[in-house]
């Protein structure tokens, strides 16, 4: 019989690895690239990469390279899982790699500074050959400790093309990691990269120890922020009550895996940006996120107080029980206020 073309993995961090060794599980031949000549050839000796995601055997079947060319090199479908702002530069030496069937998803979470453009945005302009039918992402409440350990997670599959969303959901289904679809990209990409922001504010106010109504708030409020960018970039609000909206929100906000909600957790207790970023080598997607946030939500007139909020503490000096103040007086409002950016039914302020 002959076997599937080979799923390719571009990044040996957390998340690529975990979803590199869910597709061996599942029978699915994968490689994984990593950056690191080292690093590939310590995973591929060792079957652990305990840097990234110690305690998870890696499958004998995933290839593990650093020679990205040779990676992508007869594989079905790419998927891109380095931090959001290397994405372009990961991807570029590939333009000349796509075929016509090339599916390419991207699982990094993030909104690229230079340009304002989601994870598959940038895709889809560094690959101009690639069918952007087939370029999308998959996004969801799924922190890769746990789908290593086989705990029961669901995400979502967003592609333009319906039958490749349904060729990615069947590809990466398994028993205990359930995939969904859902046609409005966009929506899932802000749903899944602005929560990183609401994570940090979350984790700020742990520090702070603020309490359960003020966490419960932050939730919520920032669901509505995210909407209001969301509907104001073409979105679907439904999108936003779903696993990459709600459901992602609610995993970053609480979960004690939460990068994002970690280090605002240590700027909430008093450190500099720098100092918590200095504890791990690991992505903090959510920093370089606020200031792109902030950016777009400015260029669509839309306002995103808790954004603001995040960005004045990290990138501007604002203690943070200050910014805590400055929210909780903001003037009187409806809970849905169309002044403030499109409102939830979707029509424009
Ligand atoms: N860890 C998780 O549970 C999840 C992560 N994600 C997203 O996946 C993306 C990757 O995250 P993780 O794997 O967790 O990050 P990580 O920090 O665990 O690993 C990042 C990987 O990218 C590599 N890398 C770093 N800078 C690079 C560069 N400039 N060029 C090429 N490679 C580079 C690192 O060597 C490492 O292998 C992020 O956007 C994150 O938001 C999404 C869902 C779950
Ligand atoms: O996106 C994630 C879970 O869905 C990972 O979130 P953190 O980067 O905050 O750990």
């Amino acid at each position: 019989m002959p076997t599937a073309p080979p799923t390719a993995v571009l990044g040996a961090g957390s998340w690529g690895t975990a979803l590199a060794i869910s597709l061996a599980r599942a029978g699915h031949p994968a490689r994984l690239w990593a950056r690191r000549e080292e690093a590939a050839a310590e995973i591929a000796r060792t079957r652990r990469n305990e840097a990234y995601l110690p305690g998870a055997d890696v499958p004998r079947t995933v290839e593990v390279s650093s020679d990205l060319e040779a990676v992508v090199g007869g594989a079905a479908v790419w998927v891109v899982a380095v931090p959001s702002q290397s994405v372009r530069a990961v991807v570029a030496p590939l333009a000349g790699r796509i075929e016509n069937e090339t599916v390419i998803v991207s699982v990094a979470k993030g909104i690229e500074t230079d340009t304002l453009l989601t994870t598959s945005a940038v895709l889809r302009d560094v690959l101009p050959a690639a069918d952007a039918g087939r370029v999308g992402v998959l996004y969801g409440p799924s922190h890769a400790e746990e789908v290593a350990q086989e705990r029961p997670t669901s995400v979502v599959a967003a592609l333009p093309d319906p039958d490749t969303a349904a060729f990615v959901q069947d590809l990466f289904m398994t028993p205990s990691l359930r995939v969904y679809t859902n046609p409005d990209v966009v929506g899932v990409e802000v749903g899944g990269s602005v929560k990183n922001v609401m994570a940090v504010a979350a984790g700020m106010s742990d520090g702070l120890d603020l309490g359960d109504n003020a966490k419960a708030a932050l939730v919520t409020r920032g669901l509505a922020e995210i909407t209001r960018l969301g509907l104001a970039l073409g979105a679907d609000a439904h999108t936003f009550a779903g696993l990459a909206g709600l459901g992602d929100l609610v995993v970053t906000c609480f979960s004690r895996h939460s990068r994002n909600r970690a280090f605002g957790e240590r700027v909430g207790r008093g450190e500099t940006r720098a100092e918590a970023l200095g504890h791990s080598t690991m992505v903090v997607e959510g920093v370089q996120t606020t200031a792109s946030v902030r950016a777009l939500a400015r260029r669509h007139g839309v306002e995103m107080p808790i954004t603001e909020a995040v960005w004045s503490i990290l990138f501007d000096g604002l203690a943070p029980r200050d910014a805590v103040e400055a929210l909780m007086t903001r003037s009187a409002a409806p809970e849905t206020d169309p002044a403030r950016g499109p409102a939830f039914d979707g029509t424009a302020a």
